[in-house]
């Protein structure tokens, strides 16, 4: 095969289905994009990249940076079409090998092929055998089962002729295809299937990321003034005591800790940042109504908290008796079960600030995986 190529990886969709950015998603080798990136930029047969991205290009910069080959960057559109006409429209190569950057384990042998039959036909694209029956159906009613053998999951680089695919696209006026062959098939133009791979999958919805998961941890340490006047609030539990913690909110030092500790663990920074203590709204908050609110953040961004572990440094009052309580308290709000959290209390031997009974310090550490 002596034909230029470019290959133009569309990197430019809003994951709706996987809930968070799942192309920044690292799993083993480096990011979802990094390694889709990284395949096409090791491939022998293709000259340059064209990289189409999202609003935030950050991440597409910082993967082009560490590419041999030549990036271009481009911006992409509100559909995948769109993306591929503002990727394809940028390239140079006598052939496009147009990739969703969602499919990090390309195969060499995939692309090779893909690119050396449309070198020869002008449009090939990689497929696999569906393995399930497919049933057409309208309103949840069967309406037919197609022979499995005429069925195939397409998949990507999807490569073509250049100078065609840009001649058909000119005619082009359907902006919701959902892949590159549709352009030649609307005009009647062959596309041939090559070997697809079962491994080259589409990164699209959370059960795609099992197995790869990643797993964060995070370290969280506060501490409280004890003075009298005050109440004191240990992981949601009011505790009876001559003296109470001291703070904006109800200065509950254990649940602020625990927060920090799984705020930090997703790299989302501390609660002064999400609470600000000079912040009206959050005088004399319940610590564990912001613990809701730090857990739906973590949910949002597709984090689980698998663990808390955590140490209360308190001279007196003894808190024994109040950790199923905290443990309890604290497990409802961060959504997990009380098995997964740990609350422990010791005295520094009347050594230090907390010794003294002068404050109570918390350490916390958490562990989280998506
Ligand atoms: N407007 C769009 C939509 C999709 N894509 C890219 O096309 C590939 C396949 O799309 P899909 O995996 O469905 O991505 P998303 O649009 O991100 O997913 P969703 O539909 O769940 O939002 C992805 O690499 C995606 O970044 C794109 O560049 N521009
Ligand atoms: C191009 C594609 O990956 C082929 O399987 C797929 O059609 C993309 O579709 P999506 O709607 O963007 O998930």
């Amino acid at each position: 095969m002596n034909k230029t190529v470019t290959a133009v990886i569309v990197a430019a969709g809003s994951s709706r289905r996987m809930g968070f950015d799942k192309l920044s998603c690292r799993i083993s080798g480096g990011t979802v994009l990094e390694m889709s990136l990284r395949a096409f930029d090791r491939h022998p047969l293709v000259r340059d990249i064209v990289l189409v991205t999202g609003e935030n290009e950050d991440p597409a910069r910082a993967a082009a940076a560490a590419c041999e080959k030549p990036v271009t960057l481009v911006r992409g559109g509100a559909t995948r079409a769109i993306s591929v006409r503002n990727g394809v429209s940028a390239a140079s190569g006598e052939l496009v090998a147009i990739h969703d950057a969602a499919r990090p384990f390309v195969s060499e042998a995939v692309i090779t092929q893909a690119l050396e039959v449309a070198a020869s036909t002008g449009a090939a694209a990689p497929a696999v055998p569906v393995k399930d029956t497919i049933k057409q159906a309208e309103d949840g009613r069967v309406k037919g089962t197609p022979s499995r053998e005429t069925l195939f999951a397409v998949q990507t680089p999807q490569c073509f002729d250049r100078a065609l695919y840009l001649e058909l696209l000119a005619h082009a006026a359907d902006d919701s295809i959902t892949d590159d062959c549709q352009l030649f098939e609307q005009a009647g133009r062959t596309v041939v299937l090559t070997a697809g791979d079962y491994a080259n999958y589409k990164i699209t919805t959370p059960e795609d990321l099992k197995g790869e998961t990643s797993m964060r941890i995070g370290h969280g340490y506060d501490v409280h003034k004890l003075v009298e006047g005050r109440r004191l609030i240990l992981g949601g539990v009011d505790i009876s005591y001559e003296k109470g913690l001291l703070g904006h909110s109800d200065a509950d030092v254990l649940a602020h800790a625990v927060m920090d500790a799984v705020l930090g663990a997703a790299a989302l920074g501390d609660i002064g940042k999400h609470f600000p203590d000079t912040d009206p709204a959050y005088k004399g908050a319940d610590s564990l109504e912001l613990a809701r609110h730090v857990a739906r953040l973590m949910v949002g961004q597709g984090w689980k908290i698998e663990n808390i572990d955590s140490t209360i440094l308190c001279q007196a009052p003894k808190l024994a008796p109040h950790i199923p309580a905290m443990r309890r308290n604290l497990a409802e709000a961060f959504g997990i079960s009380e098995e997964q959290v740990s609350v422990k209390a010791t005295t520094e031997e009347k050594l230090g600030f907390t010794g003294a009974g002068e404050g109570i310090a918390v350490h916390a550490v958490a562990l989280i995986t998506r």
